[in-house]
């Protein structure tokens, strides 16, 4: 299942898999939503702090996840997948060094570096390098594992960590300069194993911070805070066996709320933790849809006849989600009015304009600011997923669009949405995976990392 050598090469270019949608087509009933990309990620790293029984549920079907299962196997760590549930036995880690080939594919395979060291008392992790939304540094986790105590060099790519003259980190006073959310959760897993308290100042309050904390104080761990800006570790000696459930994906959640808005259609959605959604659901709200809560865990969404422009600024938790954003750029374009989208979070992460305009958005890039004057239609055409979040932000476009959108780059889809396409047409969408044979002349392939 993990075998270190699959999926290295997952996308060719000659005979590329393409989806087509076809527009106009409304959608109706109920979609269940997969387990959080960015809890299973973390909280497979997290156990590695975990040295007996680790059953991990609700584990979304995703290549990153597969990925990150590929780094652990390269470490020596057993893994066996049961459909959505993941048993994980790192009793014994051989190694102490991740494959530059793995982790190079996968940006959450660095926050490995925290768990191991831990554990460890050494870890070789290489520097997992930028990608498409920005240079995406990790300077926060390198100097907060400095103040626990740690020996941290980079040569050559590759950030050398080990604890000097003791096996155990030492609990410290981190401020983050910027609430990251993969330093707090790098910090807060080295945190778990170390000698005394580790207070994280400034830390994320992301729901995946919450949910890695549940899962390391489910094996043990003495935890507090999570989900405020101030998070106190309590070290402990050893963790003990676990069984834990990762919530919903709210980016997923997400992304069917705008596919409702975008294709002017009601459905329902489940399960669902409605407060990781609040800010989401204000900015539909603005733009004139009703969400409905039709049970403790199932959102309905009603969109309006005509949405309204709005605008919109990425912040860090409780704030709009940075991956949530190309997806309303697509809803948006459609809405009436003039709308400005700022985003905050990564440097370069408007990428998905460039397409949206080719499918008659009317769209203008200053800056970080996307500034939008919404149009009645937009127009199926070939289109080429810039990122993850591009990648969903197109297919919900096509959904609208008057005629057949062809979406290529599907290695970012696949990264991070479980079964996007399959979920959309038991709904209703008309869309089709299929083999494009003219792959090789259409997108211009990117230069950089192929996974991002
Ligand atoms: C696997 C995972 O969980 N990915 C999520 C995580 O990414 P990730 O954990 O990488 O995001 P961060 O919160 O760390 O990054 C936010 C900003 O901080 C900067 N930064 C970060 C670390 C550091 O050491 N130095 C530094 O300057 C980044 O370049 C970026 O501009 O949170 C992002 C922000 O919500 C989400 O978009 C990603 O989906
Ligand atoms: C940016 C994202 O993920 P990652 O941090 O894994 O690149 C995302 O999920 O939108």
């Amino acid at each position: 299942m993990f075998s270190p050598d699959q999926a290295l090469n997952s996308s060719s270019p000659s005979g590329e898999e393409v989806l087509q949608i076809q527009g106009g087509y409304p959608l109706s009933g109920e979609v269940r939503v997969s387990g959080a990309k960015n809890s299973a990620l973390v909280v497979m790293a997290g156990a590695l702090l975990c040295p007996d029984d680790c059953r991990i549920r609700n584990v979304p079907n995703l290549m990153d996840v597969m990925r990150m299962g590929q780094v652990l196997s390269a470490l020596g760590v057993k893994l066996t997948r049961h459909g959505d549930m993941l048993d994980v036995d790192a009793r014994h880690i051989g190694h102490s060094t991740a494959p530059y080939e793995l982790v190079s594919q996968l940006r959450a395979s660095f926050f490995i570096i925290g768990p191991l060291l831990a554990r460890m008392g050494m870890a070789r992790v290489p520097l997992p390098g930028g990608c498409a939304i920005g240079a995406r540094p990790v300077d926060l986790h390198v100097r907060g594992l400095e103040s626990m105590g740690a020996h941290v060099q980079i040569d050559q790519g590759t950030v050398y960590a080990s604890i000097p003259g003791s096996r155990r980190l030492r609990g410290a006073r981190i401020y983050l300069d910027y609430p990251s959310v993969g330093a707090t959760e790098t910090l807060m897993m080295a945190a778990t194993l170390a000698e005394g308290e580790t207070v994280l100042d400034n830390a994320a309050q992301e729901p995946e911070v919450v949910d890695l904390a549940n899962f390391c104080r489910a094996m043990g761990a003495r935890i507090r805070g999570a989900g405020s800006k101030t998070i106190v570790i309590s070290g402990v000696p050893r963790m003990h066996s676990v069984d834990y459930s990762i919530i919903p994906d709210r980016i997923e959640v997400g992304t069917f709320l705008v596919a409702g808005a975008i294709a002017r259609s009601e459905i329902s959605i489940t399960p669902v933790i409605t407060d990781h959604v609040a800010a989401v659901i204000a900015k539909l709200q603005a733009i004139g849809a009703d969400i409905v809560q039709e049970s403790p865990n199932r959102l309905r969404i009603v969109p309006a006849d005509i949405h309204q422009a709005t605008d919109i600024e990425t912040l860090p938790y409780p704030g709009f989600p940075t991956d949530m954003q190309a997806q309303f750029t697509a809803l948006l374009a459609l809405s009436e009015g003039h709308s400005v989208i700022t985003e905050t979070v990564f440097e370069n992460r408007l990428r998905h304009v460039a397409e949206l305009q080719r499918m008659g958005a009317n769209i203008r890039v200053k800056g970080n600011n996307a500034i939008i004057q919404g149009v009645p239609f937009l127009t199926g055409v070939p289109v080429n997923a810039t990122d993850l979040r591009a990648s969903a932000a197109l297919v919900l476009a096509g959904l609208s669009a008057k005629g057949t959108t062809t979406l290529h780059g599907l290695h970012h889809l696949d990264r991070g949405y479980d079964n996007l396409e399959g979920k959309l047409r038991k709904l209703g969408a008309r869309i089709e995976r299929v083999t494009d044979e003219l792959g090789e002349a259409f997108p211009t392939p990117e230069p950089a990392s192929p996974s991002r």
